[in-house]
């Protein structure tokens, strides 16, 4: 029997933590979402951030756009939102429709509200282990680890996937922990061969039934990022958890484990930006 790793008990461990020090802060922290077009599955994560914001103390402004929604009308609005005093993180909803150049838009957010640590600023400060921010999801995976008590040092790490929103990130993270990462993608062979030597395996690829038990090292460390729907239309990851988790040390479930931790890291990010801002008035 694996340790099942409790995401969304964590999370809402972490997010008690940050209310309480939001509190000593002479004004609430806020965040800007700007959401554009109808994405059902970007609207229902958006709820989910204003409803963290909330339960943080937190203001949340929502910017609702048009999916035909212009560029420069989206930059427009980020400049606003980098100038107002009240806002203390910038998140941009991804995927943008596929007309917005959105490297362009990334690059506009202030990179001291860039709370997703989606600037290449904040990235590059994080590449040389120096960062402002961090990358929500993979500082998850991370605060996961660390509350199970997995040591990274010296361990094998996979990471399937090579985003900059997970991959990349991920593997930085991964390395400053002193563990050996291999990063694998679309072109790699052969893949259960890598995914075998695993000691901490972190799936974020996007593709139900990736991860079959024979791809699992036995005692392995197994993190599902991955949010996909199965034929029956139910919120799954990479792993056939079922299979694999006899064979795992801990495992996290989808839902509940990475999802909600990138939310509360969300919120530790917006809370250190407050602290930021008001610390230089
Ligand atoms: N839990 C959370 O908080 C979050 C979850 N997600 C979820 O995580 C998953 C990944 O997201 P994201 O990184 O944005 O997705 P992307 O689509 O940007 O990246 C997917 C990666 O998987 C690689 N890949 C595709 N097929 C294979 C394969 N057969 N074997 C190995 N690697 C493969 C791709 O390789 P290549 O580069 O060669 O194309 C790419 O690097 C999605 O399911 C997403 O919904 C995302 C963000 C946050
Ligand atoms: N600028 C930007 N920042 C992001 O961080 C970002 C983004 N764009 N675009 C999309 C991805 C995806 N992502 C998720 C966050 C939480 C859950 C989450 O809380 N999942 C719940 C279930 C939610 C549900 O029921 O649908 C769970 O796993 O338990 C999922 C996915 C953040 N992303």
């Amino acid at each position: 029997m694996a340790t099942r790793i409790d995401g969304k008990a964590l999370a809402a461990k972490v997010k008690e933590e940050v209310a309480v020090e939001a509190e000593q802060l002479s004004r609430r922290p806020g965040l800007a979402v700007i959401l554009v077009g109808n994405d059902p599955a970007s609207r229902v994560y958006v709820n989910g951030k204003e409803r963290d914001c909330a339960e943080c103390g937190f203001r949340s402004f929502e910017h609702a756009l048009p999916e035909d929604t212009a560029q420069e009308t989206l930059l427009g609005l980020i400049e606003e939102l980098n100038r107002d005093p009240q806002v203390d993180g910038i998140l941009c909803q991804l995927p943008l429709p596929a007309h917005l150049d959105e490297d362009a838009v990334l690059n506009a957010i202030a990179p001291d509200k860039d709370v997703d640590c989606f600037h290449p600023y904040n990235v590059g400060r994080l590449m040389i282990g120096d960062p402002v921010f961090l990358p929500c999801t993979p500082a998850g995976v991370m605060e996961m680890l660390r509350e199970y008590g997995i040591s990274v040092r010296g361990k094998r790490c996979v990471v399937l996937g090579r985003s900059n929103i997970v991959g990349k990130p991920m593997a930085m993270l991964l390395l400053q922990q002193d563990g050996t990462v291999t990063v694998c993608h679309s072109r790699t062979p052969d893949l259960a061969a890598i995914t075998r030597q695993a000691d901490i395996l972190v799936s974020a690829v996007g593709r139900v039934g990736l991860i079959t038990a024979d791809m699992v090292k036995e005692g392995a460390v197994v993190i599902d990022v991955a949010m996909n729907r199965n034929e029956a239309g139910k919120l799954c990851g990479d792993v056939d958890y079922e299979a694999v988790e006899p064979r795992a040390a801990c495992i996290t479930p989808v839902p509940g484990g990475v999802g909600p931790m990138t939310r509360a890291m969300l919120m530790r990010n917006i809370l250190a930006a407050a602290r930021r801002h008001q610390a230089e008035i």
